[in-house]
C-alpha cells in the first residue's frame, strides 16, 4: 500500500490533536529563472513568491487551521546581496507571510547569511525566538544567546525544537572574530580545497562552506531538553535548515557534525521526527532508532504548475505529512512503547 492510500484509511481511525505547516527554501529574488550550481535543476526565483502565496492561501483555508508554520530556512536567495535587494526582498516575503493567520517560526540557512550578518538576523523579523516557551523551574532548558535555537509547546505533551545548523560556520561572522577563526580552522582541517564550497575529493563531503554545524554548547542544551521531554513523556519534533541523516539526504548537504546531533537524539526516546530543508530534492528515511528524517522539497526548484509545502496532522500514535505538489505524503508512526494515551 502506498503512503497516499495509507493516509486516507488511517486518517479515519484516530483523533486529530493539531496540525502544523512546513515549507522550505523559498529563495525569492526578483530575477529571471536560473539553475543550481551543477546546472541540473531550474530555479524559479520570482515564482517562488507565488508558491508561498499559494501555500498560505491553502493553510488559511484549512477547516482546522494549523497551529503554526515552520519555515525551514533560505527564505530569500543569496543573489539579492549582489543586487542590493536583500532588505527589499526580505520585506516582500515577510509581508506575504503577514497574510498567514498563524505564527511562523523561521530557521536560518546559508542564504540568510549570504544576505545578512548574524547580528543583523538577530535583530530582524527572521528572529522568532519571542515565540519560545520556557519550562518553569528548569533553567537548564533555556538556550544560550550564543546560537539561534529555542523550543516551544504547540500542544500539551508536544515540544518543537528549532536548531541552529550554522552555529559553527564561517558564514555571517566578522572575519576578525575568534569564532570565525575557530570555524575556518575546523572547515580547513576537513577540506583542503582552495574553493571551500567544493566537496571534490572529500571523504566527509559535508565539510563545505555552504554548510555548518552544531556547537557542543548547543548539543548539550539539546540533550537537556530531550532529557526533560523523556521524563515528561513528550513527543518532540526537531527542525533545522541542514539535514543530519545520511540515508535521507545527499551527503554534501549534511550538517558538518551530523553524527554528534544523531548521538544526542538517539540517546532519547522522545524524538518523533527531524525536518530539514537545504537539499531541494527532498528525502525521507526512518532511522534504526525510529526517528523519521524528512527533507522538504525546495520551493525554489518547484515548477510553476506544481507546489512544494505540506501540513503535518498530529495524532496520539503518529504524525501524517500531507504533501502538496512535489512533496510526498508520509506517515510517521511513533515508537511503539511511546504511543500517547489521552
Ligand atoms: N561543487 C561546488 N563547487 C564550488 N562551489 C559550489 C559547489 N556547489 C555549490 N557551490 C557554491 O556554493 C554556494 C551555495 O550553493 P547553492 O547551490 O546556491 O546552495 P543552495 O543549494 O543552498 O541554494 C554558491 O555560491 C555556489 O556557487
Amino acid at each position: 500500500m502506498d503512503d497516499k492510500t495509507n493516509l486516507e484509511t488511517q486518517n479515519e481511525t484516530s483523533e486529530l490533536l493539531f496540525s502544523f505547516g512546513v515549507i522550505a527554501d523559498i529563495q525569492y529574488a526578483d530575477l529571471e529563472d536560473g539553475y543550481n550550481f551543477q546546472g541540473t535543476r531550474r530555479r524559479y526565483y520570482r515564482h517562488s513568491l507565488l508558491h508561498l502565496q499559494g501555500a498560505i492561501e491553502d493553510w488559511n483555508k484549512e477547516s482546522s487551521p494549523p497551529c503554526c508554520v515552520l519555515q525551514l530556512g533560505d527564505i530569500i536567495d543569496g543573489f539579492n546581496a549582489q543586487h542590493n535587494t536583500s532588505e527589499k526582498s526580505l520585506e516582500l516575503v515577510m509581508n506575504t507571510f503577514q497574510t498567514l493567520k498563524v505564527p511562523v517560526h523561521h530557521t536560518w540557512g546559508n542564504h540568510e547569511f549570504y544576505n545578512f550578518s548574524r547580528d543583523y538576523l538577530t535583530n530582524s523579523k527572521l528572529n522568532t525566538k519571542f515565540l519560545e516557551d520556557q519550562i518553569v523551574h528548569h533553567p537548564e532548558t533555556v538556550p544560550s544567546e550564543n546560537y539561534y535555537a529555542y523550543h516551544f509547546t504547540p500542544f500539551p505533551k508536544f515540544r518543537f525544537i528549532l536548531l541552529d545548523a550554522y552555529d559553527l560556520s564561517v558564514l555571517g561572522l566578522d572575519q576578525s572574530s575568534p569564532k570565525y577563526q575557530q570555524c575556518l580552522k575546523i572547515l580547513k582541517e576537513h577540506n583542503p580545497n582552495t574553493e571551500l564550497n567544493s566537496p571534490q575529493g572529500l571523504c566527509e563531503p559535508q565539510f563545505v562552506q555552504f554548510n555548518g554545524g552544531f556547537s557542543q554548547e548547543q548539543l548539550s542544551w539539546l540533550n537537556k531538553i530531550l532529557t526533560f521531554s523523556d521524563i515528561n513523556q513528550e513527543k518532540v519534533v526537531i527542525v533545522s535548515h541542514l539535514p543530519i541523516y545520511p540515508e535521507a539526504s545527499d551527503s554534501v548537504c549534511l550538517a558538518w557534525n551530523f553524527n554528534d546531533a544523531l548521538a544526542v537524539i538517539w540517546a532519547h526516546q522522545c524524538v518523533v521526527c527531524f525536518f530539514a530543508g537545504h537539499t531541494h530534492d527532498g528525502g525521507y528515511c526512518e532511522d534504526p532508532f525510529g526517528v523519521h528524517h524528512i527533507n522538504i522539497e525546495g520551493v525554489i526548484e518547484t515548477a510553476p504548475e506544481s507546489q512544494a509545502f505540506g501540513t503535518v496532522y498530529v495524532y496520539p500514535d503518529k504524525m501524517m505529512l500531507k504533501g502538496r505538489g512535489r512533496v510526498p505524503d508520509r506517515i510517521m508512526n511513533y515508537k511503539k512503547e511511546t504511543v500517547l494515551h489521552f
